[in-house]
């Protein structure tokens, strides 16, 4: 979708440099909070794709070396535009033993926007631990830890959606 098809009003732009931060951020917040031994947490999950990132560096703050995904995608159902309803299903699963019902396991995405993706999860691995560096207002009761909270009318920008590229100056504009 090109960005000014986006039906968002205002747009939050996140750099490779704020994403690193900001996950960095949660790692910390999350240090010592496991119900491991000392606080440890047993593995990291990231949710595909934009939970690989965030789980990457907080996997490595963290120093865990056990770490999975889940894929999860999403999509719209319904008939006309005003019964569509936002549904999200599992392709791929984390280890079944390894998980169990999510004790001592951290679940990481990169954000929560109506928290339809992670409802989902949540239903999987109940007591596992849920985290995203970004967040909206409705996702909120989804997540357990974040970082950052968003308007619900504004749309992250991640760098890995974005490339540089030549802008008039100002003054040239149209
Ligand atoms: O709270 P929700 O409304 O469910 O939205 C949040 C999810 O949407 C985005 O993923 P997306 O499904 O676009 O896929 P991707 O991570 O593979 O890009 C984002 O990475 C979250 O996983
Ligand atoms: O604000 C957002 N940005 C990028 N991807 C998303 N998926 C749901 N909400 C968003
Ligand atoms: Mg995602």
């Amino acid at each position: 979708m090109s960005a000014d098809r986006l039906p968002h009003e205002k747009g939050f732009h996140v750099s490779w440099d704020q994403i690193h931060r900001d996950a960095r951020a949660l790692a910390w917040r999350l240090d010592g909070k496991g119900p491991g031994e000392g606080g440890t947490w047993k593995a990291v999950v990231g949710i595909t794709r934009g939970g690989l990132v965030p789980a990457m560096i907080v996997s490595r703050e963290l120093d865990i070396r056990v770490v999975d995904s889940i894929s999860v995608i999403s999509y719209h159902s319904g008939g006309g535009a005003a019964d569509q309803r936002h549904e999200a299903k599992v392709t791929k699963s984390p280890q079944a033993d390894l998980m169990g019902d999510g004790t001592g396991i951290l679940i990481v995405d990169d954000l929560v926007d109506s928290g339809k993706t992670l409802e989902l999860v949540r239903s999987l691995y109940p007591n596992a631990h849920f985290a995203t560096v970004y967040a909206k207002p409705s996702g909120k009761p989804m997540v357990d830890s974040y970082i950052t909270e968003v308007s619900q009318d504004t749309w992250i920008f991640f760098p890995w959606d974005m490339a540089l590229q030549y802008v008039q100056p100002f003054r040239g504009k149209d």
